[in-house]
């Protein structure tokens, strides 16, 4: 059975042992899982063979940044794993993005591309650091825009720009947040944050969300909760 929830629990854990451990609670028709740098670079790509093997909807999340001919080899051993969903970085500009899809569509397993425009962590002060003028929303207005003409299936942004760009791109073009806070619990690192019902309500089609789940105290009471009151959201 495929899985119908939009969540996407990232397994920022240290090692394949603590991973495991909260992978062996959960089944793939309840949840995706998403495998980061920190996991993939203690583990490697055997651990993502596991949870594929597991039938698990893997998103390998290794935010390719590079020039187009390392990119698009990097999307193609990713691909060749089995994942659900990659990631490269939009700021790497189209003729980087072309590359990754060339080299995903030329992929048996033709995973979703999908395009991280401005870190869910960046505010307005973070950008104009870095040389970007201008508010989060316009700027991941402009790099959504060029995932888009440049063929990808998506972009990863934060739920505050949700309900913007439905207006702009494509229905089918998948908008993937992370950044996401259930009510009451700790921002952290994140600034651009919604709670799981609002990223819903706006038009999210995936939640990406670690540290609320895998730092609780009751990791599968935290996803329980989240789950309910997405529920709740649907038939009131
Ligand atoms: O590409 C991502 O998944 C990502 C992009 C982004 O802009 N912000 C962001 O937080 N993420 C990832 O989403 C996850 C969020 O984790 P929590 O902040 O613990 O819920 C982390 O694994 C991040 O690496």
């Amino acid at each position: 059975m495929a899985c119908t929830s939009p969540v996407i629990v990232a397994l920022d854990y240290a090692n394949a042992r603590d991973a495991l451990a909260f992978v062996d609670k959960v089944s793939p028709e309840r949840c995706r899982l998403k495998v980061g740098k920190e996991l993939f670079t203690a583990e490697g790509p055997e651990l993502v063979r596991e949870l594929v093997r597991r039938d698990f909807d893997v998103f390998l999340d290794l935010k390719f940044h590079d020039i187009p001919n390392t990119v698009a080899k990097a999307c193609a051993a990713a691909a060749d794993l089995g994942v659900w969903m990659i990631n490269v970085h939009t700021l790497g500009g189209s003729k980087m993005l072309q590359a990754a899809r060339e080299a995903v569509a030329g992929s048996a397993s033709q995973p979703l591309l999908i395009g991280v425009t401005i870190l869910t962590s960046m505010g307005s002060a973070d950008l104009h650091e870095v040389g970007l003028p201008g508010e989060p929303m316009e700027n991941v207005e402009r790099l959504a825009a060029l995932a888009a003409q440049s063929g990808l299936d998506g972009v990863v942004c934060s739920p505050q720009e949700v309900s913007r760009l439905r207006q702009q791109l494509p229905e089918n073009f998948q908008l993937v947040t992370p950044g996401i806070r259930p009510a009451g619990s700790a921002g952290g690192d994140q600034t651009r944050i919604m709670t799981p019902v609002d990223a819903m309500t706006a038009g999210s089609s995936y939640l990406v969300i670690g540290r609320p789940i895998t730092q609780a105290d009751d990791p599968m009471q935290a996803l329980d909760e989240i789950e309910q009151s997405l529920q709740l959201a649907v038939s009131s």
